[in-house]
């Protein structure tokens, strides 16, 4: 197991890159420590699978390096690199028993006999495969197949990583929590990098330690779930993570005040910010008042699960608001108030500290 580093690392599909939007990854320093659980999150196009197969070797980057450990692999083929992937549609081998697919890895490296029987078992059982060890891959559904992929991915000990590039996609929805569940215990015992690759923010949440946000292909943040929550580093992540995500109000800031379209808001600290800025605020942490804040018409209400939320606007800006449990709406309620210590800034979709 290692640690993977990406030194000064950029890729662009074209021979010759003249600007920036040319890259699919822009120019980036990343560290991936050894043993930890990251899942790769973004939307469609933001650079993710490109990213996973420069790790994997499958993809030799235009700019930088790649270290395992300290040992340079960027010029490395993928055999060298001791890592095993799971992609997200099923590779098996169609002629072979599920068994001997699952062995596949081991036998290759000429494992013993009685090690890989005992280690195809216990992978066969976390996939909920046991009963079907003997059966021809070929003729299974596209999900048992993709488990048989993921059993696969799993099976060796000796990975420096495992990469997941949406892995469960065609997996049905009940199995797929059961086998996240697998993954993180798969995670706890053998204590191996694991790179998660998905768009799915629960997926991304509930498998990793740590989330790594990529917007138009950059890492914008790297956090637990809890700091990408709470401070969202770039306006992509506070609109991301969450659902619905942050809102986001321009603003004019001076000092400890912002000011926007319905009227002032008081900040947490005193900031000094120019050009296209923002304020952030999650909908959690919004409260109508009959008075207090901005004032607010209110469009619509949905029940998300044990709340609702206020779908609202300011002075034509939208605002999404979470009523806590049991909160009453009455006709009274005519303006929102923010929480001053919740409240984020963003400076060209940065967030910037502000000085107490
Ligand atoms: N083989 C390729 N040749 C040219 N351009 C490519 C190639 N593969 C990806 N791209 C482009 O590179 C950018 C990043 O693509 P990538 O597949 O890495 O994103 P992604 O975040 O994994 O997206 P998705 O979630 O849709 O898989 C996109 O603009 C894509 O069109």
């Amino acid at each position: 197991m290692a640690q993977i580093t990406l030194s000064n690392l950029a890729h662009s599909y074209l021979a010759q890159p003249k600007s920036d939007a040319d890259y699919a990854l822009k120019a980036m320093d990343h560290v991936w420590e050894d043993g930890g659980a990251y899942a790769l999150l973004g939307s469609s196009g933001c650079g993710k699978t490109t990213l996973l197969n420069i790790i994997s070797g499958l993809l030799r980057p235009s700019q930088g390096r790649v270290l395992f450990g300290d040992r340079d692999v960027t010029e490395a083929p993928t055999a060298a690199r001791n890592i095993a992937q799971v992609f997200q549609f099923p590779v098996v081998y169609d002629t072979m028993t599920v068994r001997q697919n699952l062995a596949f890895p081991l036998r290759n490296r000429g494992m013993d006999p009685g090690y890989i029987a005992g280690r195809v078992n216990h992978i066969a059982a976390m996939i909920g495969m046991e009963e079907r060890l003997d059966r021809k891959a070929k003729g299974l559904t596209a999900d048992a197949k993709q488990k048989i992929s993921l059993g696969r991915g799993m099976v060796r000990e000796d990975v420096n990583a495992i990469l997941f590039d949406e892995p469960l996609t065609v997996i049905d929805p009940h199995m797929k929590w059961e086998l996240r569940t697998q993954l993180k215990s798969l995670h706890r015992e053998f204590g191996h990098t694991m790179i998660y690759v998905t768009h799915d923010q629960t997926e991304a949440l509930t498998f990793a330690d740590k989330v790594v946000v990529m917007y138009d292909g950059r890492v914008v943040q790297m956090g637990t779930p809890e700091e990408l929550f709470e401070r969202p580093a770039h306006t992509f992540v506070g609109y991301f993570i969450g659902s619905p995500g942050m809102n986001l109000l321009s603003a004019e800031v001076n000092g400890a005040q912002a000011r926007v379209l319905g009227g002032t808001v008081d900040l947490p600290a005193s900031y000094k910010a120019s050009g296209k800025v923002q304020i952030g605020i999650r909908p959690e942490h919004v409260q109508l008042t009959a008075g207090d804040g901005l004032p607010v018409k209110i469009n619509r209400v949905e029940d998300i699960g044990r709340h609702r939320l206020v779908r609202a606007e300011t002075a034509g800006q939208s605002l999404n608001i979470v009523l806590p449990e049991g909160a009453s709406l009455g006709p009274d309620l005519t303006h929102a108030r923010f929480t001053p210590e919740k409240i984020s800034v963003y400076a060209d979709d940065w967030r910037i500290e502000g000085v107490r």
